[in-house]
């Protein structure tokens, strides 16, 4: 039989520490953001059209000049040789092979220049964007931007929703506030302020403004996205900025436990920006169809969190595989049920709310 995505995440759960399976799975505060992610989209249903002849379908996307074969990429998750001992190298092998991007984290437990080599090693032109908290020494982020630059990645994604780290429940009850001996955020190594044997810690800075971010566009030529947005205004402030691409976030509910599901925050940041950049989107996409309702939303394209750890802890590389081949195989079959032949056949007209009874009313 082939594993879906939850006896993948049951697999997972039987594999790892249980300290590091709750550190995976678990959200900020009571859980509400982390709940909601995945509930909002049992709440929504698509409304096919039919006999629009759409016997073949592309399911390629472009953002920011990387092509993906699929509307799905990888969102930056910390730490993945804690799920296996290959970490994000495998995960990178994998990510590649499905066509899509991948984007490596500054907490990530192999350097960026060994996570694009091994993408690369896949795919020649294997699309890696680096992910990054902007620290409050300028230089420090700098020597960051340098190192994803000379490693090849093709973006940058700032995380912004991370002005203080969130209070994970999960975490505090194990104790579990430290990596195991012999992992490290070793992207964090030999930059200013880190000691030879010891990589400098992540800071997450309440301080940060747009000015922070005005520095960095000014110094690299990499496209620029936003992470972790969910209020139009921000998404506004952001196109005016010359900022290259939003990702609609809460985070995988692990920051503001208060936030909205990203699903529900979408509409209003795709209006907001009006199709000037891209807009993504990450949060509880689970299956094929989340991610058609996401695109009809307004997105360009959704990121995956939870389920790549799930495949990488499960199955290591040929996990990471499964996952993304699922996702997209899903991804295919609803655009064929919906009378779609691309991502951009979805719009809002197909999203109706569960339950309501004027759902159907032409449009
Ligand atoms: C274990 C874990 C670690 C994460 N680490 C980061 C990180 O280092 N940087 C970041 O911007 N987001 C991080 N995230 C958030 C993800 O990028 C993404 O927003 C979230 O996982 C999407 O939700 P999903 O897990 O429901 O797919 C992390 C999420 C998880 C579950
Ligand atoms: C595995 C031990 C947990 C360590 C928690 C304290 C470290 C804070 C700085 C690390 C930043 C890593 C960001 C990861 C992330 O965004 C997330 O978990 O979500």
């Amino acid at each position: 039989m082939i594993p879906t995505l939850t006896d993948l995440r049951e697999r997972a759960r039987k594999r790892l520490d249980p300290r590091v399976y709750d550190f995976f799975e678990g959200g900020a505060g009571g859980e509400t953001a982390l709940h909601e992610n995945e509930a909002a989209f049992r709440r929504l249903a698509l409304l096919p059209r039919v006999l629009r002849g759409a016997a073949t379908r592309d399911l390629s996307v472009t953002l920011c000049g990387d092509r993906l074969a699929m509307p799905v990429l990888v969102s930056p998750t910390a730490f993945h040789r804690l799920a296996h001992p290959e970490g994000e190298p495998a995960t990178a092998r994998a990510t590649a092979a499905a066509g899509t991007v991948l984007v490596t984290g500054m907490a990530a437990t192999v350097p960026v220049a060994e996570v694009t080599a091994a993408a690369r090693a896949v795919q020649a032109d294997a699309a890696v964007w680096f992910q990054l908290y902007l620290q409050p020494e300028p230089e420090v982020t700098l020597a960051l931007v340098r190192r994803a630059e000379r490693a090849g990645c093709t973006a940058l994604v700032v995380t912004v929703d991370s002005p203080v780290f969130g209070r994970r429940e999960r975490d505090a009850r194990h104790g579990f506030d430290d990596l195991p001996a012999g992992l490290a955020a070793e992207n964090m190594r030999g930059l200013p302020g880190a000691t030879d044997d010891r990589p400098r810690d992540i800071a997450m800075s309440p301080g940060l403004s747009w000015d922070d971010l005005r520095r960095l566009r000014a110094q690299t030529r990499l496209p620029v996205l936003l992470k972790g947005i969910l209020h139009p205004g921000d998404a506004r402030i952001a196109v005016a900025e010359g900022v290259d691409g939003l990702l609609v976030s809460n985070h995988g509910g692990r920051q503001l436990d208060a936030a909205p599901a990203s699903i529900e925050a979408l509409p209003a940041v795709a209006e907001a920006v009006a199709g000037r950049i891209p807009v993504l989107l990450d949060g509880g996409v689970r299956r094929g169809s989340d991610a058609a309702v996401a695109l009809a939303l307004g997105a360009s394209a959704v990121g995956v969190g939870r389920p790549v750890l799930w495949g990488l802890a499960a199955d290591g590389e040929k996990g990471v595989r499964h996952v993304l081949e699922l996702l997209r195989a899903e991804f295919d079959h609803v655009l064929a049920l919906c009378g779609g032949g691309s991502p951009a056949d979805l719009g809002p007209d197909l999203v109706v709310a569960r339950g309501s009874v004027r759902g159907g009313e032409a449009r």
